[in-house]
């Protein structure tokens, strides 16, 4: 396998993508690098796998060794990290004004247009707090893009550490991976985009907001939080984002590399009085210059990646997986918001003005179910799923891991799962979602 050295001068990057299948070695020979916020250790080496889109960059200039095949490879001499680490300096003066007066650090949120590089810069964000000795909590209320568990997901994560480069976010719920701390708290939205069922997102982001400020009042308030967001088109006709601002009190939005929906988010949700109680500053941030824009198909590999991280390990470390038979009748499997995706027409009659946005109903077993990624909660399965339909708070419960389908059994009314916990799988509630995954070899 071929290696490389790259010499990076002081504020430059080294951007780099890596096919799918193939990996990818990089090791800091001399001076200081960091990848999205953390540093790279002296001689450690470290491995990205296919479907990596990196940028490793370096404040104070370095070489690099990079051994196996990019897709592409080049050194960036512009970047916006001069911006960013301006916004984590504001920050960290943020935080310490709220530690003296015993009061709440800064609550930002990261938005702008797809693929501007919105979870790198909260991922530099966090690391760079975490590197002074500060704990944020991250929120990932994008749900397509899910970093610290598989697509279709919110979550809330204290990050601790500086982000794991290998694992990234989903290392946060690795006990093995550096990042790895408190277990992340994460729930099943079950659709690609927040408008898929703004109703029920809404909900679950005040569910988040809860969450947050329980933590926030065991955990000290002061490192406050960095939100990222799904990618906006339309930011003007979105009904989640105001939402979220206001629920989770949000003090600074982040605008990232666009000038209209900067000023569409200004006069909406900005104020020019900084100091007034609930105001939001808004702010304009270049984009990332290598944030790269993705493919439909390049997403979808993406997101299969990500669920093969999740039951196979994020970083180096490999996780093992295990497969389980689960009769239907030991199975509760429940689904939020059916009307959000079945049309009316197609409800049994008399159906459709029962159901709302954040409904739950239960879930027959069948063919369908096919390489379905389900949900598993911490509540305990009431024997009847009709009854627990009617029974359980399904919106507000927490997600304590994931199993995905591998094959159904019609016949003997059987279902396969692979699940990362050995053994019989637990009675609990299990949560519909729309996201599939096949394992390939
Ligand atoms: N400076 C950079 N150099 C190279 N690649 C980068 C850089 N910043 C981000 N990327 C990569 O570009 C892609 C898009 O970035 P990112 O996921 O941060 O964007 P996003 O705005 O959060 O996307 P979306 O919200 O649309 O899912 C990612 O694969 C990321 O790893």
């Amino acid at each position: 396998m071929s290696t490389k050295e790259w010499e990076l001068a002081a504020g430059s990057e080294f951007r780099f993508e890596v096919d799918f299948k193939k990996t990818v070695q990089v090791r800091l020979v001399s001076g200081q690098a960091e990848y999205f916020g953390t540093e790279l250790g002296p001689e450690a080496e470290y491995q990205f796998s296919g479907g990596e889109y990196g940028a490793i960059f370096s404040w104070q200039g370095c070489r690099l060794s990079v051994t196996g095949e990019c897709a592409s490879a080049y050194v960036a001499e512009e970047t916006a990290m001069d911006a960013y680490i301006n916004v984590h300096v504001a920050l960290q003066q943020q935080r310490a004004a709220a530690r003296a007066s015993n009061g709440s650090g800064p609550r930002v949120m990261v938005v702008g247009p797809e693929d501007c590089g919105k979870t790198a810069l909260a991922r530099i964000l966090v690391s760079y707090a975490a590197r002074q000795g500060e704990r944020p909590l991250f929120v990932d209320l994008d749900p397509r893009g899910a970093s610290v568990a598989v697509p279709g997901t919110v979550a809330v994560a204290a990050v601790g550490h500086p982000v794991d480069i290998e694992a990234g976010f989903m290392g946060l719920a690795q006990p093995s991976s550096e990042g790895a701390g408190e277990t992340p708290l994460v729930w099943q939205f079950g659709y690609e985009q927040p408008d898929a069922n703004a109703a029920l997102f809404n909900a679950l982001v005040d569910r988040v907001a809860g969450a947050v400020e329980r933590r926030q009042k065991t955990d000290g308030a002061a490192s406050g939080l960095v939100v990222d967001t799904r990618g906006f088109s339309d930011v003007a006709r979105d009904q989640t984002i105001e939402h979220a601002v206001r629920a989770l009190r949000i003090t600074a939005l982040l605008v990232v590399g666009n000038e209209r929906m900067h000023s569409v988010l200004a006069a909406r949700l900005g104020t020019t009085d900084a100091s007034k109680e609930g105001s939001v500053a808004v702010l304009k941030l270049p984009r990332a210059g290598g944030a790269v824009d993705r493919s439909a198909a390049v997403r979808q590999q993406q997101e299969a990646r990500a669920v093969q991280r999740y039951f196979y390990g994020a970083g180096r470390e490999r996780v093992a997986s295990f497969s389980t038979v689960v009769p239907f009748d030991d199975l509760c499997i429940l689904r939020v918001g059916v009307d959000a995706v079945a049309p009316s027409s197609t409800l049994p009659l008399g159906e459709a003005r029962k159901l709302s946005a954040t409904s739950v109903s239960p879930v027959v077993p069948d063919e369908s179910l096919a390489h379905a990624v389900l949900a598993v909660t911490g509540a305990p399965a009431p024997d009847d799923a009709e009854a627990a339909a009617a029974q359980v708070d399904a919106v507000g419960l927490q997600v304590v891991g994931f199993v995905n389908v591998t094959k159904v059994d019609m016949e003997r009314r059987r279902l396969i799962v692979l699940s990362p916990a050995p053994g019989r799988l637990p009675k609990q509630v299990l949560l519909y979602g729309n996201t599939r995954w096949m394992e390939t070899v």
